[in-house]
Order: C-alpha cells, then structure tokens, then sequence
C-alpha cells in the first residue's frame, strides 16, 4: 500500500538529517514540506517565533497538544535544559509512530515524553502519571476547535500557576476564534499577537502568547 504524508517526512529525515543533531531534522523537514510536499508543521518562520518564547521561558515543565510528526516537538525539546521534559500528547497511533522516530533520529527521546491519547482524557491525568502540578510552558497546535476546552480544563486541573504561558498556533489559518476570544478577553489572560505566515506559504497566520495571570 502507499506510504503516508509522514511516512515519506520521516524518510526525508533518515536520508538528509544527521542522527542526534535536533538542527538537521528541523531542516530536513522544512526543506521536505517546502520542495516535496506541503504539511501541518508549525514550520520555520513561525518556529523561530517558538524557540523565541521558549529561550524566554526556559520552562522546566513544557506540554504540547498535537506532535502530529514531531517537528515542534524537537524545536522545543532541543532548546531545554538537561533534567526537563516536554509531554507531548498525540492521539494518532500512526502519527505518534512517526513522531517516536523522527524524536529518536534527533537525539532528544530522553527530553521527550509521547503520551498516545486524547487531551481531554489525559490533561486531568497529568498530576498522577508524572507528578507535574503546574506547566510553564504549554504549545497548543491540535484541533482547532479543542484550544479553547482544553486550556479551560488545564485551569479546572489547577495545571497553570501565575506566569504559565500558553503559546497557540493557527489563530489566524485556519483560526480559532472562540480561544482568541476567550484569552483576549478573559482577566485571567493576558495575551499578545506574533505576527507571521502560515507554514511554508505566504498566506498570513499567527501565534498568540497568553499568560495566565491566576
Ligand atoms: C482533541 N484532542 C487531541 N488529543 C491528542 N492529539 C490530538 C487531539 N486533537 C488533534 N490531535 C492530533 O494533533 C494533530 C492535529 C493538528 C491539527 N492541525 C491543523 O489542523 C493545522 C492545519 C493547518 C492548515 C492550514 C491551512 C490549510 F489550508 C490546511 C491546513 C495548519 C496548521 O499549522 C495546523 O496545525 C494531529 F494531526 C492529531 O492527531
Ligand atoms: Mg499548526
């Protein structure tokens, strides 16, 4: 049978990247999307908006909702330091395999903890299975329409404290527009706009940073 759209991404990987080093997997895929075929990773404008905020942050706890391949994921795990971990939740088998691998090929697996399962079910499950009490860095970018739910159930589980930031792909392609309302308005957020373009196009598109105020 055919191979999928990630598969040939993780082939990209294993033929142009150079294995434990996180820059050439970035590049391999980037170059993948950008000359072979086009795919959902946060990309490298918007990224370097990411590694931004990250280095800002410099989380010790990170989630991320939605690996898909594992692109953003690598762009956030290679910027952190030894001894944190980044919980990136994948409810895709197929997409988790692939992410696995292309995690494996940057050297980055023991900075990395893949949970395969829905967000909904496993936000209120992230006390007991790692002992985590607050994240202070959250990157959302999984189904649109789930933004907004889930960082209302990251509040209700108490998972945010004074000063979390939430940094959310997409507001503007395809949108989401209830979250953008929700933390723009709320005076619980305090919320900033990053300016940019959708992945590996010209078509406008960007993040917003919100921090929780408590
Ligand atoms: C709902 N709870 C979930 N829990 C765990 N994993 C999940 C959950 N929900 C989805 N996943 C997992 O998270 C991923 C979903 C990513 C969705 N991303 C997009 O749709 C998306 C779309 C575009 C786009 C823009 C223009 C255009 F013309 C076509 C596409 C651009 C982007 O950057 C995106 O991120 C994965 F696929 C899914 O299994
Ligand atoms: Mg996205």
């Amino acid at each position: 049978t055919r191979s999928t759209r990630p598969q040939r991404l993780l082939r990209a990987v294993q033929q142009k990247a150079i294995k434990g080093d996180p820059q050439s997997v970035i590049s391999a895929i980037d170059y993948f999307c950008r000359h072979s075929e086009w795919a959902m990773n946060v990309g490298d404008e918007k990224g370097s908006i990411l590694d931004s905020v990250v280095c800002e942050v410099c989380p010790t706890t990170a989630l991320e909702l939605g690996t898909y391949c594992g692109y953003s994921t690598v762009r956030i795990a290679r910027l952190l330091p030894p001894g944190t971990k980044l919980i990136t939740l994948e409810f895709n088998p197929a997409f988790a395999a692939v992410a696995r691998q292309v995690i494996e090929y940057a050297g980055l697996q023991n900075k990395v903890c893949l949970v395969e399962g829905a967000s909904g079910d496993l936000i209120p499950k992230m006390c007991q299975m790692f002992g985590i009490k607050t994240f202070d860095f959250v990157f959302i970018d999984h189904w649109k329409d789930r933004y907004l739910p889930d960082i209302k159930l990251l509040e209700e589980c108490q998972l945010l404290r004074k000063g979390s930031i939430l940094l959310a792909d997409n507001v503007i392609c395809p949108g989401t527009p209830e979250y953008l309302e929700y933390v723009r308005n709320s005076p619980h957020y305090e919320s900033k706009y990053f300016k940019s373009h959708l992945e590996y196009t010209k078509v406008e598109d960007g993040l917003e940073k919100s921090v929780f105020l408590g």
